[in-house]
Formats: structure tokens, sequence, C-alpha cells
């Protein structure tokens, strides 16, 4: 045998002796997992989930996690270990002692991606706490109802929009709402945060750019299980198909001059306004990049790169999440006829024109405030919000010392969903809301038990403007039109898939349109 092949054979033998350590390591790894010696023994769980986090990974990539929690909780109770050092809680006193406590527990970097901060800085969603407080500081009066009014009239014309547009295709035949909604809540957050005109309604498509937002974080819920696995970004990114990564330069770029161009004009304007060659009313429509542009006291204001990245956050948060609340709500109307039939009477009723219908208006409509609630406990949207991880020295949740580096969660599917809180939780009853002192069979009022904005300093900064967007346009809906299902989808639910974003099956319905007196 020459040198050559004597080397060659030796490298094979180490390999083989190398890769089998490994496996033999994996192995016991796993078996540590599931014996009483591993800190987290005492929660229950799946064997495989507590072994390996494969189980969790595979399907948050598949996009049901969600549902495997509920059904984790199900069966072992309310404290349940859903992947080796991960946990889910379900009881509501949880809720706090995840989402607000003192100092914050810090999120987990495998749910949204930490940002590339040679490109622009971290948007609010995974700032460390110092930055994320001045974040929230200088966006949070954007998105307060006075922030809301001011923007209203760019919501009117898209809602106004999206009915006119229904009239004309509700003549084609049945139309798919999820697609809708989507459409016009992009419409709605193109224009307010990055001054675009997306055109989806008129065109009725995704403009590329929340299409490529939309796609990019449900392939992050799969790339970020790689990394938890130790194969980062970098490694795989010869996997990664060059159109996709020229997508995202490219839509890098776009949202930058984009944003530059708003920001210029705002310079202009306020130029001309002092110079008195301007005044207010010629100013264009207020949007979301202008009210976080506004300076506070003492100076302080966002730089461009900042708004720049907190605005491409909005567009991806602002519009998938409040649509398929609309669309949820929606089904769920279709499916009950008793409640569909009250909500649309009181909504014809109050307005005698469609013009009366405003946000002002819709926040004074209990019942119809009650459908979105009662909507968002039996399709919450946020069904898997960020896991935080617990700090050294360990976290008490759920009345127990959880150890230190455990990722630590609410299961909130489960609990709207669940016998456990609720009485008849099948049932879509905007009652249970109507009185928010109204205790459930757990003896707690509805919003105790659920958080669908997450709560504490890092809950939705956009809640008041979701509201508002999804009651304004579920009442300008139903006093245009009577609607209902076109197929019965009765996997509708149970088919939704959950990434980062939801992906809805398609939610088809017949709309006819109501002749006014
Ligand atoms: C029904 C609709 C919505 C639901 C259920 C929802 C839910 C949530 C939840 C649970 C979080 C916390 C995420 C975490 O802990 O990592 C969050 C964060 C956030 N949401 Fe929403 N959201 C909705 C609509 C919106 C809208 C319309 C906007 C903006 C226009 C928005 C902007 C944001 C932003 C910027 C954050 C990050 C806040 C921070 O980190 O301080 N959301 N949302």
């Amino acid at each position: 045998m020459d040198s050559v092949s004597h080397y060659g054979v030796l490298i094979f033998w180490i390999s083989v002796r190398v890769a089998l350590a490994s496996i033999g390591l994996v192995f016991l790894k796993f078996i540590y997992n599931i014996s009483p010696f591993h800190p987290l023994a005492k929660y229950p769980g799946p064997l495989l989930w507590r072994a390996s986090r494969l189980p969790a990974s595979y399907h948050h990539a598949r996009g049901d996690l969600y549902q495997h929690i509920a059904a984790i909780h199900a069966q072992y109770g309310s404290s349940v270990r859903i992947a080796p050092d991960e946990l889910s809680f379900t009881a509501p006193e949880a809720w706090p002692q995840i989402y607000n406590s003192r100092p914050q527990l810090k999120k987990s970097i495998y749910h949204f991606t930490p940002g590339d901060r040679r490109k622009l800085p971290e948007s609010m969603i995974m700032a460390p706490d110092a930055e994320h407080t001045r974040l929230r500081r200088l966006t949070g009066p954007a998105f307060l109802n006075a922030g809301i009014a001011e923007v209203e009239p760019v919501l009117q014309h898209y809602v106004d929009l999206l009915c006119t547009q229904l009239a004309n295709a509700s003549k084609e035949g049945s139309q798919n709402m999820a697609e809708w909604f989507l459409w016009a809540l992009n419409d709605v957050i193109g224009q307010l945060a990055l001054d675009q005109e997306f055109q989806c309604l008129e065109k009725r498509r995704m403009h590329p750019w929340p299409s490529f937002l939309l796609g990019a974080l449900k392939s992050t819920a799969a790339l970020n299980q790689f990394r938890r696995f130790g194969i980062s970004r970098a490694m795989l990114k010869p996997l990664i198909p060059k159109k996709v990564i020229e997508e995202q330069e490219n839509f890098l770029s776009t949202a930058q001059t984009a944003v530059s161009e708003r920001l210029k004009r705002e310079q202009d304007d306020s130029a001309k306004l002092e110079a008195g060659n301007l005044d207010e009313g010629q100013k264009k429509q207020r949007d979301i990049v202008g009210l976080m542009m506004r300076e506070m006291k003492g100076g302080e204001r966002l730089t461009e790169a900042e708004v720049t990245a907190n605005s491409i956050l909005i567009v991806g948060g602002g519009a998938e999440t409040t649509s398929t609340c609309l669309s949820a709500t929606l089904y769920h109307l279709c499916k009950t006829p008793r409640v569909m039939e009250k909500l649309r009477d009181e909504i014809r009723r109050t307005f005698a024109m469609s013009e009366d219908i405003t946000i002002k208006a819709c926040n004074n409509m209990a019942y119809l405030k009650a459908s979105i609630d009662e909507s968002l406990r039996m399709f919450p949207v946020a069904s898997f919000i960020t896991p935080r991880m617990t700090p050294k020295g360990g976290h008490t949740i759920a009345g127990e010392v959880v150890p230190e580096g455990t990722y630590v969660s609410m299961g909130q599917w489960y609990m709207g969903r669940s016998e456990r809180f609720f009485d008849e939780p099948k049932e879509f009853k905007p009652e249970r809301w109507l009185d928010s002192s109204t205790e459930q069979v757990s003896g707690m009022s509805s919003d105790e038990i659920l958080r669908p904005f997450s709560l504490g300093p890092r809950n939705c900064v956009g809640k008041l403007l979701a509201l508002a967007e999804a009651r304004l346009v579920t009442a300008k809906l139903l006093w245009h039109f009577d609607i209902e299902l076109d197929g019965d989808h009765a996997t509708w639910v149970e088919d939704a898939r959950f990434y980062i974003l939801w992906q809805l099956q398609p939610l088809k319905v017949n709309l006819t349109p109501i002749r006014k007196s």
C-alpha cells in the first residue's frame, strides 16, 4: 500500500470514529435530557420533545408548532416542557412574570433574527433594552389615539377603496377575503410607513415589497431552526438562491430611498412653513413616518437610519397581523349567524351613511369591539409570542423557580380555547367580553386570561392602530354587504400555518352589496 492510500484509510477510520463518538454524545445528551438529573425534569411533556429540540424545530418550520403546544398542554397540564430547554405556561399569573418583569427577561434570538447592524440599526423588536426604551419613547406617540386620528384619512381612503373594489369584484363570483384584507392592509401600511402607494387593491395583487417581506419571514422561521443547531446564516448562505439575496438587497435599498425621500419632503415642508410659503393644510397627509420624526422635548429625535429600520419592521408586522385578525373575525361571524345578524343590525342602525363610520364612532360600539376581542380569543394572531430566557439564578414563574437559561412563553392558542378558562370555548360569543368584570369559569375576566398584544415594555406598539383598523374595516364591510361563506371551510382554522406570521387558507365568501334607501 503506498503512503497516499495509507493516509486515506487512516482519515476514513478517524472520520468514522469521530462520527460514532458524536452520535454517542448526542445519544447521551438525549438520555440526560430525559433523566431525573436534568434541571427541568419535573416539568412534564412528550418524551421525544423533552429529549431533543428536533420535534419543536420541525413543527416550527412547518408552521404548526402552536397546535402541538396546545395539544401538549391539553395532555400534560399548565406548565409543560416543549423542548429540552424550553417551557410553555398557561397559568395567567405567568403573563407578567414572563413579559413584564423588571429587569426584563431577554428575548430568544431564534424567533425574530437580530438584524445586520452593518446595514441598518436594530429595529425596536430586537433592540437591547436601553436602545429599545429610547425607540419606544420616540415612536410611541405616533401610535397613540391622537396619532391615529391624524392618519385616519389614509385608513378611510383605503377602506372605502376596498368596499368599492369588492362591490365590482362581487359580480364575478365569490371572493377570497384573506387576500383582499392583505391587499387593503398592505396599501394602508405602505402609505403610512414608507410613503408608497402599493396599489394592491387597485391592481388586485400583492406589491413585490410586502410579498418579499412575507416570504422572508416564512423562510426565517426555518432558517432559525438551523441556527439552533449551530448552523449559522453565513454557513447557509451558499444554499440561499442568488435571486433571494438580490431581492433582499434590492428591497433594503429601495426602502432606504423611499424613507430618505419622505424625510426630505418633511424638511422641505418645514422650511416652507417657517418661511410662510406653505400653510398646514397644504402639507401632504400625515403618516407614521412624519409622526415618528417629530422632535421630542429636549431636541431628541430618530435618525434617518432608525426611521428606515422601524418603518421596515412596521411594513412587515403591521399588515399581515391585522388582516389575519380580520379574516378570522369574518370567518367566525359567517359561521355564527346569530352574532353576524346582531352585529350587522347594530352597525346599520347606528350609521345612516358610510361616511358616519369613523374610528371614534366605532370605538363607541361595544358589540363590535367585543366581536373583535372574541375573534382574537379564538384565533390569537400572536399565537406564539417570542419566548424569553430566564436570567442567572433562575426566575419564579407560576409558583416555581425556573432554572436559568430556560426559554419560556405562554400557550395562548390553548388558553383561548380551553374549558379550563372559558365556558363553551368553541362558541363565538362576543357577549363574554361585554362586561370585562364578568368572570369566566376560571374566576378571572377574559382580558386577564388573554394578552393578544402581549404586555409590558415590549408589548405591541401598534395595538390601538390594529384595533382601530379591524373595527373600521369590519363595520364598513357589514354596512355595505351581506356576506356568507362560499362552502363550509370546515378545516379553515386547523389548516392555518403560523411561522412568524400567518399563512391562511383562502376565505371564500359571497358578497351582496346592500342598496341603501
Ligand atoms: C391584530 C393585530 C396585531 C397583533 C395581535 C399584534 C401582536 C403583537 C405582539 C404579541 C407583539 C410582541 C412581540 C414580541 O414579544 O416579540 C407585537 C409587537 C409589535 N407590533 Fe404588533 N400586533 C398587531 C398589529 C400591529 C400593527 C398594526 C402594527 C403597526 C402598524 C404593529 C407593530 C408592532 C411592533 C413595531 C412591535 C414591536 C414592539 C416592540 O418591540 O417594542 N403590530 N405585536
